[in-house]
């Protein structure tokens, strides 16, 4: 298969890397040092005690790389604009676009089924539009993550989770289509874990009350997922958590997601600094939209309450606007 992953960072790469060595014809967009090492030595993962190499063509212009049976977007939500300004030349007649991300994405409104309520204005995810307009919503693909990476030097990866590398991937209004089907087999050919989903909001919910509750509280923390072992942080986790699932189901996604299993003491917490917190210290911008307004934007729509979660957005923005890698 002809896949180009546009944005080959911590998870563009990881997936870029397996999909290569599985025998797919890959191609990467990416830039900077980063982009001339992949130049030079290849796309390196390293994941347990394997190291995967992979020689892929790589450019920071899509147009040098062709229509693609399939491109999958592994930019940050606040990075889209790159996708509507260059995709079009590796846009074939019927070429899908998997917009893999956390948090909410800017199609969410679009398939959704009447059982649930319309979605909030979300129009910050898509500012005037431009993803509607370069890649519509006939190409769009909805993509979940769970796994967690980070680039340790130009054109190297390091997956941290080894047996947690999942990729859902659905129509957003969740038809079991063939071309969705072919791509989840090259993603588990290629050692990507990715389920059958025949709802990826439930997905979508599901993993955002990882970044929405936790990820967030890394962030104002300045500390790894290990944050979350501290009783009184713990705490104010399991406190946003509910205000979570509240806005979720109060949205038609009722989620099978205990405080238990997500904040108790059998949780295992990996040494790991959420993308989000990787992005602040780095002085990348932040998904601070996709992650922790657009959820609220569902709460107030519904007329819910979530002083928790009201509290840790305005942190997070002061935080992100103090460093100009968010503007409210
Ligand atoms: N990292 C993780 O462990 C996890 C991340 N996620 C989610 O996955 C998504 C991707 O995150 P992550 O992989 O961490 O992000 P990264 O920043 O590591 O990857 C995105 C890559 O895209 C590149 N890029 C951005 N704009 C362009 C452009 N115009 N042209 C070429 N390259 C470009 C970036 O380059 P540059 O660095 O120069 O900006 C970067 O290399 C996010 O939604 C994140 O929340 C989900 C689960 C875990
Ligand atoms: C949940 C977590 C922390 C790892 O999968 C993540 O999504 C991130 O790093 O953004």
């Amino acid at each position: 298969m002809r896949i180009c992953v546009f944005g080959a960072g911590a998870i563009g790469g990881n997936y870029a890397t397996r999909l290569a060595d599985a025998g797919n014809e890959v191609s990467v967009v990416a830039r900077g040092p980063h982009l001339e090492a992949i130049r030079a030595n290849g796309l390196t993962l390293i994941t347990g005690d394997r190291k995967i190499v992979a020689r892929v063509k790589a450019s920071d212009r899509p147009a040098d790389l062709g229509p693609q049976d399939v491109v999958i977007s592994t930019l940050k939500a606040s990075g889209l604009s790159a996708i509507a300004d260059t995709v079009a030349p590796l846009l074939g007649p019927g070429t899908p676009v998997v917009f893999a991300q956390n948090g909410i994405p800017w199609w969410y409104g679009h398939g959704l089924g009447k059982e649930r309520p319309k979605a909030p204005d979300l129009s910050r995810l898509d500012p005037g539009g431009a993803l509607l307009k370069a890649v519509g919503f006939d190409r769009t693909l909805g993509g979940v993550i769970t796994s967690s990476n980070h680039v340790i030097e130009p054109g190297v990866v390091r997956n941290i989770s080894p047996d947690r590398n999942v990729l859902w991937v659905g129509e957003p209004d969740d038809r079991q289509t063939p071309r969705i089907q072919k791509l989840r087999e090259t993603l588990i050919a290629a050692g990507i874990s990715s389920p059958s989903t025949t709802d990826i909001r439930y997905d979508i919910w599901h993993k955002l009350m990882a970044n929405f509750t936790g990820s967030t509280l890394c962030l104002i923390l300045r500390q790894p997922t290990t944050i979350q072992a501290t009783p009184m942080v713990n705490r104010l986790a399991r406190r946003a958590h509910a205000e979570a699932l509240a806005i979720a189901a109060a949205n038609g996604v009722v989620l099978d997601d205990s405080p238990e299993v997500r904040y108790g003491p059998k949780r295992v917490y990996p040494d790991h600094r959420p993308s989000i917190l990787q992005d602040y210290e780095g002085g990348r911008p932040m998904e601070i939209e996709a992650i922790v307004r657009a959820p609220l934007a569902f709460a107030r729509s519904a007329g819910l309450d979530t002083p928790t979660l009201d509290a840790i957005e305005s942190i997070c923005v002061s935080l992100a606007e103090s460093k100009n890698l968010y503007r409210s």
